[in-house]
């Protein structure tokens, strides 16, 4: 389990991590999700002590990680993939970092071959395709058997079969009890990822959530589309608590906080026309971006030749 109370880190003037408070629990797949900038990697940095909290604490397994008698054992991280001796064997970098806790090679051979790099173990780590770089990041994160796992931006890069690959592996590692908290900028990677997602924008949390619920709490959330000659009338009876209307064109309108069948019920009951119900599921994806949107730190803008052009 990792506990964040109030966590914050300011460089000079720029708040890079402002004052987040949340809980990432065993047992499931969390993702960590922001914009680019947002406070991903300062955050995941404080929780294994490589930088330190301007104010708040970041507890792992209850107490601060730097205070950890077995800190491979504890969280085994993957922050920098490339941070590799490009010319030592994947096998021999494995076994270097074993060597420092006592870890041989029967364990580094276990990891090399869950993480499907066994044949290449003998190549040496700098001629490794970037997935294979990943891989052999998430085997040194799981040498220790930790009961966290930390990794920023693991899927980076990798192809459909790769993001696969470590869904099923996250997943498996969840199952055992463990808590894995992995980072990334891009939904369409943690949508196939995650169980739950932690969201960040500006160093602050903005949903803290299962994918589900935050699809449905969302402020594009689910929608219904009603088309009718009626609409006027329709739209003032539908009108009320938690119910929000909103109108695009004339005998149009969509309508959140309520269900198509409830609708087309009180449309009949007052006999109403409706000429279309269409329920709409706003896609994990937008429902990020308009969760996000404020918080994008640098906003590509096109220069108004181009638009003109
Ligand atoms: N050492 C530093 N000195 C000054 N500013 C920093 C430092 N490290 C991070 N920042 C700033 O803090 C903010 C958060 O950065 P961070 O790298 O944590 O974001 P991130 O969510 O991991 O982004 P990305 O997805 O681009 O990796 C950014 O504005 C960044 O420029």
């Amino acid at each position: 389990m990792i506990e964040l109370r109030h966590l914050t880190k300011t460089y000079g003037t720029k708040v890079a991590v402002d004052g987040i408070t949340a809980t990432i629990r065993p047992g499931v797949v969390t993702g960590f999700l922001g914009p680019n900038g947002a406070g991903k990697s300062t955050t995941m940095r404080m929780i294994v002590g490589l930088d330190r909290p301007t104010s708040g604490t970041a507890l792992v397994n209850g107490h601060p990680y730097a205070t950890s008698r077995a800190p491979l054992a504890e969280v085994g991280a993957l922050l920098d993939a490339k941070a590799v001796d490009s010319g030592r064997s994947a096998r021999n970098h494995l076994l270097a970092l074993g060597a420092t806790v006592g870890i041989g090679r029967r364990r580094v051979d276990e990891v090399l071959a869950q993480v499907g790099l066994s044949e290449v173990a003998h190549k040496a780590a700098g001629s490794f395709s970037l997935g294979m770089g990943q891989r052999l990041g998430i085997a040194a994160a799981l040498l220790a058997d930790p009961a966290v796992l930390l990794l920023d931006e693991p899927v980076n890069g990798l192809d459909l079969d790769g993001i696969q690959w470590i869904r099923d592996l996250l997943t498996e590692l969840a199952g055992e009890g463990r808590t894995v908290l992995l980072s990334s900028h891009l939904m369409s990677e943690m949508q196939l990822v995650a169980d739950h997602l932690l969201v960040i924008g500006q160093g602050r949390i903005l949903a803290d959530s299962s994918i589900a619920d935050f699809i449905e709490e969302s402020p594009g959330g689910n929608a219904v589309v009603v088309v009718s000659p009626d609409a006027g009338r329709l739209a003032a009876l539908l009108a009320g608590d938690g119910i929000s209307l909103t109108t695009r064109e004339p005998g149009r309108f969509e309508v959140r906080g309520t269900t198509s069948a409830a609708i087309g019920d009180l449309a009949a009951e007052h006999g109403l026309r409706v000429h279309e119900l269409t329920p709409v599921t706003a896609s994990l994806e937008s429902a990020y971006l308009e969760l996000t949107r404020d918080s994008v730190e640098y906003t590509a803008t096109v220069p108004t030749h181009e638009l003109a052009a």
